[in-house]
């Protein structure tokens, strides 16, 4: 469980994020939505404990989760670019303390479990030579070695395209159910929100404007901020959908 109260995070004279509260309870599937530069990212190292040195807090952050682990927009800033996969790998798995006996299957059950299992040779080779959505399952894969209880997905289908961007979202939700996590997932997009998560936030210019159970605020949005996003995402479906029956 995740309590934060009054936050409030500050750039010299700037009030970044403010009076942020919330609670995200074990279990849940929460989305963070808002436009850019609103303070998705800045919340997430704030719960993760990263924010930059040159950033004051004010408030409270209660963390009850021990492990929490992230995967990134940029799946290539989590990797090495130039060390071959079986390197990182091999590296991340003695330093989580698996028994190196066991390296080998459990590589390839990682594989399998982020549907990677059938590509040659891709041990043998170095992030550059991968695809972004291929980085990205990787990433994902790497992240799920810590067995986190807490994971944050910043962003993390920006950088894909469509196909990609399906796949990875499905995995993560396959992650969450399996595997009894938090998830908070970060993104521009409500479609995600509407798909997958249970409660939904949403940040506007630094403010949790509305957060609860997805399906409330979805169907009785309170700020007129949110209102338009609803409203757009809806104009947007149905210009998809009358695209498609033409
Ligand atoms: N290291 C930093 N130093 C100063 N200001 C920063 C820093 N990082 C972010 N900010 C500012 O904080 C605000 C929120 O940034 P944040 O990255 O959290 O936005 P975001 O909602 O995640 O946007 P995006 O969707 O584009 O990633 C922005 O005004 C941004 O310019």
């Amino acid at each position: 469980m995740i309590q934060i109260k009054n936050l409030s995070v500050y750039c010299k004279d700037l009030c970044l994020l403010k009076s942020i509260n919330l609670t995200i309870e074990k279990g849940q599937f929460y989305c963070l939505v808002g436009e850019s530069g609103g303070g998705k990212s800045l919340l997430s190292k704030a719960i993760l404990g990263t924010l930059p040195e040159t950033m004051r807090t004010h408030g409270f952050i209660q963390r009850e989760s021990e492990k929490l682990d992230f995967i990134l927009q940029n799946p290539r800033g989590s990797l090495q670019s130039q060390v071959t996969i079986k390197r990182q790998v091999y590296h991340l798995l003695n330093s989580y303390g698996y028994p190196k006996k066991d390296w080998e299957g459990l590589i390839y059950k990682m594989l399998a479990s982020v549907q990677l299992d059938h590509h040659k040779n891709l041990l043998d080779k170095t992030p550059l030579q991968l695809s972004g959505g291929m980085c990205q399952k990787l990433a994902l894969a790497c992240a799920l070695f810590s067995k986190p209880d807490f994971l944050v997905a910043d962003e993390v289908t920006s950088a894909l395209d469509q196909e990609s961007r399906q796949e990875i979202l499905d995995l993560i939700y396959k992650f969450y159910q399996d595997n009894q996590v938090t998830l908070l997932c970060i993104t521009h997009d409500l479609d995600v929100a509407e798909k997958y998560a249970s409660h939904l936030g949403i940040i506007h210019q630094g403010v949790l404007i509305e957060s609860g159970e997805k399906r409330k605020i979805l169907a009785h949005p309170q700020k007129t901020y949110t209102k338009e996003l609803i409203q757009s995402f809806e104009e947007h479906k149905s210009f998809i959908k009358s695209g498609k029956s033409i």
